[in-house]
């Protein structure tokens, strides 16, 4: 178990919800779990679960003996936090027949994440109460909050900490994609003092490789060469700086599962066989927006061409100013108009930033 869940309140949050604060949390999902918000009623469980050495002892900030108020106290604090994007304190839930035919939710473990927003980092923390050690929940949640993470709050690190001793904890973080940066001390409220950890991090380019996905190929009169053909591959992708009545730009948030998740971007895809880039993207436009778009209000602004490691990126940069249609998120994907000089606000990918400061100074 990681040391860093705090199961005591935390400061008050601060007042000003940030404006690239995530919608509200909707429960995830994994094979056999769920992790959703702390509820009041879960305090017994929390309580009977944590108020246990061998899971206190591993945790910084959890006193031993736990007391029951506390839990009271620390769910309502963690409601608090996450309304106002600082930190995601969750419950990590299972199904269980407890000797009847209908299966129950009941309380494993918790899991969280607490936003230092000046750095664009998170750090990690998680617990699992000890009649459920042996059957891999801490790498299945901490996996699936993680994915999410990248996905969905604004950070590019996430960091997490494990006692020097607690190998179990260390060998999860690996499993997941976190790696050892060093060493570190911590105190341990239950412990009554500083002791020694083990340092990890992950970036976004740690996560595992989505699985592929089932589109058409790219146009292959730029990606074919021979096949020994040295240098990457040129992908042709199409995008659009659609730009409404008061001068602001549409960007969208690449979903969780894509690479480069949680990054914004202009709208738009791959250019598939037989397209012009064109027809790519008034198709792009209303498969993912629902907006129709004349090719005659495609104007020519700008293009990429960056490197990412397994392919060459080229993409030309459409402006467009009318559109019919209601701008929709078809895909669940988060939408943000943008005033020009608040792009810098958003991480983008790579590719965009140049086109950013063209646009700027365009618009
Ligand atoms: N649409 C778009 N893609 C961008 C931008 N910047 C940038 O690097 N890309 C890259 O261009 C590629 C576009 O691929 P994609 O996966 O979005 O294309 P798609 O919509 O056809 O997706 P799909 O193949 O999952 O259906 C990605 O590698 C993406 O990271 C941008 O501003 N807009």
């Amino acid at each position: 178990m990681a040391t860093s869940l705090p199961l005591a309140p935390d400061a008050p949050a601060p007042q000003d919800a940030d404006p690239l604060a995530p919608p509200p949390f909707a429960p995830l999902r994994t094979e056999r779990l769920t992790i959703r918000p702390l509820r009041p009623e879960d305090a017994a469980d929390l309580h009977r679960l944590v108020n246990d050495w061998e899971v206190a002892k591993t945790l910084a900030r959890v006193p031993f003996p736990y007391p029951r108020d506390l839990a009271d106290e620390w769910i309502a604090s963690t409601r608090m936090q996450m309304a106002a994007g600082h930190a995601w304190h969750l419950a990590i839930t299972g199904l269980e027949q407890a000797g009847t035919p209908e299966e129950r939710e009941v309380l494993v473990g918790c899991i969280g994440l607490t936003r230092d927003a000046g750095k664009r980092e998170a750090e990690l923390g998680y617990w699992v109460g000890r009649r459920f050690w042996g059957h891999g929940v801490g790498p299945e949640a901490a996996g699936r909050v993680v994915s999410w993470a990248f996905a969905n709050i604004d950070v590019d690190r996430l960091v997490a900490s494990a006692l020097v001793d607690n190998e179990r904890s260390q060998k999860l973080l690996g499993r997941i994609g976190f790696r050892e940066t060093g060493d570190g001390v911590r105190d341990f409220v239950a412990r009554g003092g500083p002791m020694p950890v083990k340092l990890f991090e992950m970036t976004r380019a740690d996560l595992p490789a989505p699985a592929p996905s089932a589109t058409p190929p790219a146009a292959p009169a730029l990606a074919d060469g021979p096949a020994d053909a040295p240098g990457k591959k040129i992908l042709l992708v199409a995008a659009c700086a659609l730009i409404d009545g008061d001068g602001r730009v549409l960007l969208a948030r690449r979903p969780e599962g894509k690479p480069l998740a949680g990054l914004w971007e202009f709208p738009g895809g791959k250019v598939h066989a037989g397209e012009t880039p064109e027809a790519a993207l008034i198709r792009e436009l209303k498969e993912e927006l629902a907006i129709d778009v004349a090719e005659s209000c495609l104007a020519p602004f700008a293009f990429a061409s960056h490197g990412y490691e397994k392919f060459h990126l080229l993409m030309p940069l459409y402006l467009c100013r009318r559109w019919t249609g209601a701008v929709t998120a078809v895909e669940g994907q988060a939408l943000a108009w943008v005033r020009p000089q608040k792009l810098a606000d958003y991480a983008m990918p790579p590719a965009d930033k140049p086109l950013v400061a063209l646009l700027r100074d365009f618009l």
